[in-house]
């Protein structure tokens, strides 16, 4: 039985007068991949970072309707939105990182939360690397530029500075479609690897990538949620004629 870590229950969001989102209601299941699919502007990356209340940094944004995480709702004026954004960290199309040593990429969210004794700090990134399978590649050079690794490299440090802090929840828009095949194929494994032990939510235009390492699938079209489903029905039987001419490349 699997239960949500976030809800979201009609979730409207303006840019000034433009409705981007429409009343989105969907649940994220905890330990699992939810991938979240549809045309160029259906709102998917607008919905992704209205998860941690990325859009708050945009001027001119309105949003309504409740998102909870683990039953609290994330828009409560209450709510720290720097420890919410540790616990629902995100990564982004383009990697990243600082202009600073791999290392120092790493402890980067560590060091702003005040930890600074090198044992633990050590630790982490040993850890956090080796979860984003790229530790073997950099250990011996941890002090170098995060600039000079590839761009599957920097992506996967990218992702080591988020996992480094330990979220709940990762938040993933777009992360391989700049990078090579290759690279993005090990970035997916490495997803697959971090799924139970963290809950993911992936915007991808790859249906290949959709099909391959979610659990779940929802199809966002024009603001709207289509369809949400495990993913196996969603590819196979889909309930609704637009999800299967979506993911038949008829449109989009
Ligand atoms: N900062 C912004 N200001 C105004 N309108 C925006 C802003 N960001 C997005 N939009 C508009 O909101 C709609 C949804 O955009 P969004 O980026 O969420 O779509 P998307 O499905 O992620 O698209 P893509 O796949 O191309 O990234 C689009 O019409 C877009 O033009």
């Amino acid at each position: 039985m699997t239960d949500a870590i976030i809800t979201a229950q009609d979730v409207h969001l303006f840019y000034g007068q433009k409705e981007a989102l429409k009343g989105i209601t969907l649940k994220i299941n905890r330990g699992e991949i939810t991938a979240m699919i549809g045309p160029s502007g259906c709102g998917k990356s607008t919905f992704l970072r209205s998860l941690n209340r990325m859009n708050d940094l945009i001027d001119n944004v309105k949003i309504t309707g409740n998102i909870a995480l683990e039953g609290q709702n994330i828009y409560a004026p209450t709510m720290d939105t720097v420890q919410l954004r540790k616990r629902i960290g995100m990564v982004f199309q383009q990697p990243n990182p600082f202009p600073f040593s791999i290392y120092d990429n790493v402890v980067f969210g560590l060091r702003i939360a005040g930890i600074h004794q090198r044992a633990v700090l050590d630790e982490a990134v040993e850890t956090s690397l080796r979860q984003a399978a790229i530790w073997d590649d950099v250990k011996d050079k941890l002090d170098q530029s995060a600039l000079a690794l590839s761009g599957g490299q920097q992506q996967r440090v990218c992702i080591a500075r988020v996992l480094a802090v330990k979220p709940e929840v990762i938040l993933l828009d777009e992360p391989t479609s700049a990078l090579d095949p290759i690279s993005a194929t090990q970035i997916e494994n490495m997803l697959l690897e971090l799924r139970e032990q963290y809950t993911i939510v992936i915007v991808t235009h790859s249906m290949h990538q959709a099909s391959r390492i979610s659990d779940q699938t929802a199809f966002f079209y024009q603001g709207e949620l289509i369809e949400m489903d495990k993913t196996k029905q969603i590819f196979l039987n889909p309930r609704e004629q637009k999800t299967e001419d979506y993911i038949s490349g008829r449109f989009g």
